[in-house]
């Protein structure tokens, strides 16, 4: 017997007697007596668990008062989903009292700070027997705790606080991807957003706090609930799961497999709705939930090896979540010691592969991006010279020729031509060319100031616009820049080759109505330039 007066922390399976009654042949009675006779086995676990299908058993716990004193206790029957719970209170040979409860009856009469059972008992001095009947076609498990008033207050809050803060962080990743979505507009948002809306409601039903909060009078619903809330919370993460990694494109066979797995899902919970088997809904359901973790883990295997980034993310998450939904599975059905922490396995498992998919997504988010950038880079560059090229300088220009009108300050051009650069072609080779444009463009970016924009504007043809640059700045700037380049030899087998260019520059007058007037002017003087025998700086206002 357990005596009241100890603190017990953990559930009571030890101190438990059991016999297992398959066929439900035994009314409490007759149980009662079995017990008297010794037919009743010990437990060995500090939960007990007994299968899944349709179980049914007697359990047995006898509480001693020690004191002289009544003492009131709380006796928790810890299992959300039982069909039939019944205890019978019994003194000394007789039956005290008695509660018929269960996930077959509705909620009222149970705690609702507890998704439980609770029993609340009147221990006169002496010896309580407390004799429980559970049947259901779910899991099923016992776990018991005897507590006094302020521990199972101080247990309840505990449990509601946990569940809480769980709860919480589930919905705020619910809103914040849902909002997500409305803002950016991809679809990938909305169903993690819709994966995660369904396990929460699955976990909701499975912890209980459905049929408490929720449908307390729901009977039939909470019935089949579950098993359709787990195939839900499948479909849902299939969705997910083949949008995020684009299956369709990536491996078609498993996208394919995916779609079977849940139209042969839905047939079969159908057909079990219809045939009103809800131990066949059940075994349906979990036979899915094993088809659908392992589903989501080839994928996301088949997307790492194809060296996708994100999917690292995503296979990282969906393993938390696997080993959570696996432990919580085994030990409710018996194959691993079952404990609080084994029962909400699958919720942590969630907290964390909901956490790992937000990051999946958010590098997906950052790997278009930079793919958009190089993109963009590329789109904008001259491949030889990594300079801008004239479509990238006619939209950068923009700016500075709205700032230079409205604000009147000076802007000036300068373009620059290579000197006989055909015969350079000629005489060297396209391949020498070639590195004489580039030298000229590292020449280039090295000697422009940050504010100036230099691009390659035809094929030896350069051109630099310089902001807030009066023509004589400008003018000084070409020079220097000519300077550089005479001091820039070329080497072509062993010959020494000398590259100069021709330079015309011009700054923005009223005249000039667009960056093509002004481009113009420059132009005009680099022609003058050329004229005057090449190697040379002319501008506009010499002319
Ligand atoms: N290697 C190489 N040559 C190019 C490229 N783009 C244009 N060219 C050559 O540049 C030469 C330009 O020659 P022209 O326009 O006659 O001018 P030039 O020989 O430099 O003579 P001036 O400008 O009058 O000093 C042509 O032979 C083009 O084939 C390029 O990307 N690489």
């Amino acid at each position: 017997a357990v005596s009241v007066m100890d603190r017990h922390t953990g559930p009571l399976g030890q101190a438990v007697v059991y016999l297992e009654d398959p066929q439900q042949q035994l009314d409490y009675q007759q149980a009662y007596q079995r017990w008297l006779q010794g037919d009743f086995v010990p437990g060995t676990d500090a939960t007990l668990t007994f299968g899944i299908g349709g179980a049914s058993v007697w359990l047995l716990l006898e509480l001693d008062n020690t004191t002289p004193l009544t003492q009131f206790r709380h006796l928790l029957l810890d299992t959300p989903w039982i069909d039939e719970v019944h205890f019978h209170v019994f003194r000394h040979g007789v039956e005290i009292s008695r509660w018929i409860t269960g996930d077959n009856y509705p909620f009222t009469g149970r705690s609702q700070l507890q998704t439980g059972f609770v029993k609340s008992l009147e221990l006169r001095p002496g010896l309580t027997q407390v004799l429980i009947h559970a049947s259901t076609p779910d899991p099923m498990l016992v776990p018991l705790r005897v507590m006094d008033d302020a521990e199972l207050m101080d247990f309840s809050l505990r449990r509601v606080f946990t569940y809480g803060l769980g709860y919480g962080f589930l919905l705020a990743l619910i809103f914040y991807n849902t909002a997500l979505y409305f803002g950016i507009r991809d679809r990938r948002y909305l169903l993690y957003a819709l994966y995660l809306s369904v396990f929460t409601i699955a976990n909701f039903s499975y912890t209980g706090h459905g049929f408490a909060w929720l449908w307390p009078e729901s009977v039939e619903w909470q019935r089949w609930a579950q098993p359709l809330l787990m195939i839900s919370f499948g479909c849902a993460g299939l969705l997910f799961a083949t949008t995020f990694l684009d299956m369709r494109r990536h491996w078609r066979p498993a996208y394919r497999a995916a779609v079977v797995s849940v139209v042969l899902v839905l047939l079969a919970f159908t057909l079990s709705l219809v045939l009103q088997n809800q131990p066949m809904a059940l075994l349906v359901a979990f036979v899915f939930m094993l088809v659908f973790t392992l589903l989501m883990l080839l994928m996301g295997l088949y997307r790492v090896r194809q060296g996708s980034v994100s999917a690292r993310f995503y296979l990282a998450a969906v393993v938390f979540g696997a080993v959570g939904t696996l432990v919580t599975t085994l030990s409710v059905w018996g194959a691993l010691p079952s404990s609080e922490w084994t029962f909400r396995a699958a919720e942590m498992g969630m907290l964390v592969e909901a956490t790992l998919l937000a990051l999946a997504l958010a590098s997906r988010i950052r790997r278009a991006q930079q793919r958009q950038q190089q993109a963009e880079l590329a789109a904008n560059t001259d491949s030889l010279t990594q300079l801008n090229n004239r479509r990238a300088l006619y939209q950068r220009a923009e700016t500075f020729w709205g700032v230079a009108e409205r604000r009147k300050v000076p802007l000036s051009v300068v373009v620059l031509d290579i000197d006989h650069f055909k015969d350079f072609n000629d005489t060297y080779g396209h391949a020498f060319g070639d590195a004489v444009l580039q030298r000229l463009g590292q020449c280039i970016r090295e000697n422009i100031r940050e504010q100036d924009l230099a691009a390659r504007w035809g094929g030896e043809e350069f051109i630099i616009l310089m902001p807030n640059t009066t023509l004589d700045k400008a003018v000084t700037f070409a020079g220097r820049l000519l300077e550089v380049l005479r001091n820039t030899l070329m080497e072509y087998e062993g010959e020494r080759v000398q590259i100069t260019a021709s330079f015309g520059v011009a700054q923005i007058e009223r005249q000039d109505l667009n960056l093509d007037d002004l481009i113009q002017r420059a132009d005009q003087a680099l022609y003058q330039a050329k004229h005057e025998g090449r190697n040379r700086v002319c501008s506009c206002g010499q002319m």
